[in-house]
């Protein structure tokens, strides 16, 4: 007999988290915070709060000096380098503000890169096609250098490459700032569509509160850092 499979319904978990840049005088605090599975939320915050620092707590690029986060029910923080790699490329996509493309490689080689780091198959032409599609990209792009694109369009690329491993959690950093207000509109109404598709959890981070109307919820990133103070005592 085959079990059915436990869903967490917790995609984030982060419990009495700390961390510190080497040299910095000041220590971020994230006591207690949860996300839900399929809950799109915008994070928003001044500049220099530490919204791309917890991004980076949530994907795994810096461990936190204390706590935990636990990611779909894994203890995410605790594993070593290596799983915590595997588990990202899998289940982790990420959207940063530079967008970090390779920029000699072609769109369809910088997306199966993606694909290759998460230990799964290749991406079959169809299924690259279909992405550059949703993302309403013409499949011209597919063979085009990535430094040969626009910004609106390195950025789909670049939502493309997150996506391609059907990740459970999307973690996105301020990535409309270079577009305007038609083109950002677009951008907003795609990527809540497709997360909303696909159950995906998503983190969006922006200094600019008019996005949060894409958005199911928002959080200001004080409010984490306020709440955990007042339960800490
Ligand atoms: N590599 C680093 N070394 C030392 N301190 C850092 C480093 N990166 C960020 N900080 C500091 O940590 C704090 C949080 O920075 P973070 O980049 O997370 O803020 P942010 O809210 O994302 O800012 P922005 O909206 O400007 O991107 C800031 O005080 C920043 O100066």
């Amino acid at each position: 007999m085959t079990l059915p499979e436990i869903k967490p319904e917790q995609a984030i978990s982060l419990e009495n988290v700390t961390y510190q840049y080497p040299k910095s005088t000041s220590r971020l605090s994230f006591p207690q915070w949860q996300v839900a599975q399929g809950e799109r939320l915008f994070l928003y915050g001044p500049s220099g709060s530490g919204k791309t620092t917890l991004l980076n707590l949530l994907a795994g690029i810096l461990t936190p000096d204390t706590g935990s986060v636990e990611l779909l029910g894994k203890p995410f923080s605790g594993l070593s380098e290596g799983k915590r790699d595997k588990f990202r490329a899998r289940h982790i996509g990420v959207v940063f503000q530079q967008f970090n493309l390779v920029s000699h490689l072609t769109v369809a080689q910088n997306i199966a890169l993606a694909a290759h780091f998460a230990g799964g198959s290749q991406p079959g032409r169809e299924q690259l096609v279909a992405l550059i599609h949703a993302l309403q990209l013409p499949a011209e792009v597919l063979i085009k250098q990535a430094s040969q694109l626009s910004v609106g369009q390195q950025q789909r690329v670049a939502i493309a490459r997150a996506l391609i491993n059907q990740p459970e959690i999307l973690l996105v950093d301020e990535p409309t700032s270079a577009l305007d207000a038609d083109a950002r509109d677009a951008f907003m109404r795609l990527l809540t569509e497709l997360c909303e598709q696909h159950h995906t959890t998503l983190i969006f981070v922006s200094h600019d509160q008019s996005l949060s109307q894409y958005l199911d919820k928002s959080v200001a990133l004080s409010a984490i850092t306020t709440a955990a103070e007042a339960s800490s005592c």
